[in-house]
């Protein structure tokens, strides 16, 4: 087996990935970065509507910073977040907004005077200030209290992951495409990288490294029908679950977007509903005013994505041989607006479906669409459990989400997170060195090589692709968007058995190189692993929090679950998670927990709620210069960055007294 030696070790060339391999790379660190598939096609590429950070360029986004944003994630979370995290993260935002750009990303622009924009359904006209004439502009999404969401029409990911692939490609930074990561190297304590698979030869090889970073994406594809590239399969999260020390966060934790396209659930981005557009039921019906008067389409996902749901068991869907499905009406937007600002739409809209949502609405669905659950890191991107194994972006639970994320808050994660994170993994390999049996590293070799010798040789009789599709069905069917302890207990003993089943999987073709049937086989038991830790999760839950939604435990219950979910996968032979509790302690929360704006009152409140808020009012009072917001977070909740990211983000209108909604 060969093996590679390294500093920094990248697994995953999405946005994430290539941002910490970036870093790594000018802190004059050898890096390598390992994936799938070519860095660009990553599934970062298909990200649309945009990325939030408080730049507070166009006039719907005065008075913006970064505590409006945290106090946007913190709500959009359902105070399941780590708010240390959404500080870290709200704080750098605009910083690598505006380093994006210097790397060549082609933002949409303010342009100064009178635009007519959709609000409410209604026309409005914005004038946006001469002095903000060029720009970075801003859109509106859900759950926010400002346009805060920067794009590039509806192509923001692929601008993003061209240019920041572009920069990584011009530092020399080699990404070995085609390389499966399957397990890694580790003694119980210290990661020591990983034994990847060449997807073309079938070669078996060890990366050797300081630092481990797993930046592999999502798990929405555990589901039948997700807005989820296919290969975001969770490997990375089975990963870390496979060492049997390191753990996951929150795996329960899984969005549903609005608005994917019936049947096939591609998606067509919140900057449809940001913009202006509607959502309508069979009969024309504007429902969401009805069920969320203040936010209504733009409330967060979660909770639109429930009352789409609770209005389509009301019989309001439309039908079609595809099950019922409402509308998303976009055509009260213009032609003009469509053909610049959501093109990507369109086109999705006419090649498959074939229709033209400039005139015609849009069939759409609540559908799988995001983890936020993952790897648990601390809030410096590192596992607690084994050192030099770090995570970002949707493979990791960071966690600046809890238990829903805010859209526009996720490629902002990828590319935040990577700065952060990429500058304490180059920290931490610059004080540690290679120490290493290679004894450890041949035993993982040997692991790997006897689990493909079994499939090859031995005489399993499962089929990877129906013990795939069984999981899918499961999840979906038992583990969506409205949940209940009868259908996910039936889940759990479902995953079990299928688990159990992929024991003895064999393969028709039995080639060692380039077989589709041997990935597959591969990756089955690694991804049921992974949906136990989601069903385990929500069927232990007995709340609802964000987007785990429990029809048998309606309230939020912040006395019994304010804690994160913590996996662990005892032995190789096990059939179940093991599940821990870490508790979020609102005694440090610079915003205790309470109403979110939107959605149902009902929590149950955390003893420590009323004490804190009182706490928090006494530190108030005592503030020399309570104006001073910076100092006034500071005495609240005090939190690390790496010095270069310390500095305040300043802004066009920083001292105007900005008061209200400025649309006319
Ligand atoms: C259709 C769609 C639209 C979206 N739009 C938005 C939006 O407008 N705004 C927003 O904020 N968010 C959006 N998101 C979410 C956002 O795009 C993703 O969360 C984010 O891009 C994830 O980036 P990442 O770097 O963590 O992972 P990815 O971009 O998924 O990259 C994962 C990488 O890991 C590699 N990999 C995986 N497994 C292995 C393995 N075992 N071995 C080696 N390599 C591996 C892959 O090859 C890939 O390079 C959208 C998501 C979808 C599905």
């Amino acid at each position: 087996m060969k093996i590679i030696y390294t500093d920094s070790l990248v697994v995953g060339a999405g946005l994430a990935g290539l941002r910490v391999a970036i870093a790594s790379k000018e802190r004059g660190l050898d890096t390598i970065v390992l994936s799938l598939i070519p860095a660009k096609r990553s599934h970062s590429v298909a990200a649309q509507g945009g990325m939030q950070a408080s730049l507070a360029n166009t006039v719907s986004g005065m008075g913006d910073n970064e505590d409006v944003h945290f106090q946007d994630t913190v709500k959009g979370s359902d105070w399941g977040c780590d708010q240390n995290v959404a500080r870290m993260f709200t704080h750098c935002a605009p910083k690598a907004v505006r380093e994006l750009a210097h790397w060549g990303v082609p933002w949409s622009r303010v342009s100064q005077g009178d635009r007519e924009v959709i609000v409410n359904a209604q026309k409005v006209t914005l004038t946006e200030a001469k002095e903000a004439h060029g720009l970075i502009n801003a859109r509106d999404f859900g759950g926010t209290q400002k346009w805060r969401t920067c794009y590039t029409a509806d192509g923001t990911g692929h601008s993003l992951l061209y240019a920041v692939d572009n920069r990584a490609i011009s530092m020399g930074i080699p990404v070995h495409e085609r390389m499966e990561a399957l397990k890694i190297i580790h003694d119980g304590k210290r990661c020591h990288g990983v034994i990847a698979r060449c997807l073309i030869t079938g070669e078996i090889r060890a990366y050797v490294a300081k630092s481990t970073t797993i930046a592999t994406g999502g798990y929405g594809r555990i589901y039948e029908v997700s807005t989820n590239a296919i290969i975001c399969e969770g490997i990375g999260q089975a990963l870390a679950l496979e060492t049997g020390v390191a753990t996951l966060g929150n795996m329960e934790a899984v969005q549903f977007h609005p608005t994917a396209i019936v049947p096939v659930g591609i998606l067509t981005t919140e900057g449809c509903r940001g913009d202006g557009g509607v959502l309508r039921d069979k009969d024309g019906y504007r429902f969401m005013p009805d069920y969320e008067p203040d936010k209504k389409e733009l409330a967060s996902r979660d909770v639109v994505s429930r009352r789409m749901t609770e209005h389509m068991r009301k019989g309001k869907g439309v039908n079609s041989p595809y099950g019922p499905h409402l509308w998303l009406d976009i055509t009260l937007l213009g032609q003009k607006h469509i053909d610049t600002n959501l093109r990507e739409v369109k086109e999705i809209c006419q090649h498959f479906l074939g229709i033209d949502p400039v005139t015609e609405w849009i069939p759409v669905r609540p559908t799988q669409h995001y983890s936020m659950g993952g790897i648990r890191t601390k809030p410096n991107g590192e596992s607690p459990q084994l050192s030099g194994l770090f995570s970002v972006g949707e493979a990791a639970c960071w966690d600046m989400h809890g238990f829903n994320r805010l859209g526009g808050n996720s490629l902002a994660e990828a590319v935040v997170g990577g700065m952060i994170i990429g500058q304490y993994v180059a920290d931490f390999c610059e004080h540690t060195s290679l120490n290493i049996d290679t004894q450890l590293i041949e035993s993982f070799g040997q692991q790997i090589d006897a689990e493909i010798n079994q499939l090859i040789d031995g005489n399993g009789t499962e089929k990877a692709i129906t013990l795939k599709q069984e999981m899918q069905k499961i999840m979906m069917d038992y583990v969506g968007i409205f949940r209940n302890g009868a259908q996910l207990d039936q889940a759990v003993k479902a995953l079990s058995e299928l688990l159990m089943r992929s024991h003895n999987i064999g393969l028709t073709c039995k080639k060692r190189h380039a077989n589709p049937e041997l990935v597959d086989a591969l990756r089955v038991k690694r991804m049921l692993k992974v949906a136990l830790t989601v069903a385990c999760g929500a069927n232990a839950r007995t709340e609802s929090r964000g987007a785990h939604s429990r029809e048998d435990y309606p309230e939020r219950n912040d006395r019994d679950w304010l804690n994160r979910t913590l996996s662990s996968w005892p032995d190789e032979n096990a059939l179940l998670p093991t599940l821990t509790y870490e508790a979020i302690d609102v005694m440090g929360m610079e915003l205790p927990p309470g109403y979110r704006g939107y959605g149902i009152n009902n929590a149950i409140a955390h003893p420590d709620t009323q004490k804190r808020q009182q706490q928090i009012e006494q530190i108030l009072t005592e503030l020399n210069n309570p104006s001073d917001r910076h100092a006034k977070q500071a005495a609240l909740m005090p939190y690390e960055l790496p010095d270069q990211f310390k500095p305040a983000n300043q802004r066009l209108f920083d001292n105007v007294d900005v008061k209200g909604d400025t649309a006319k």
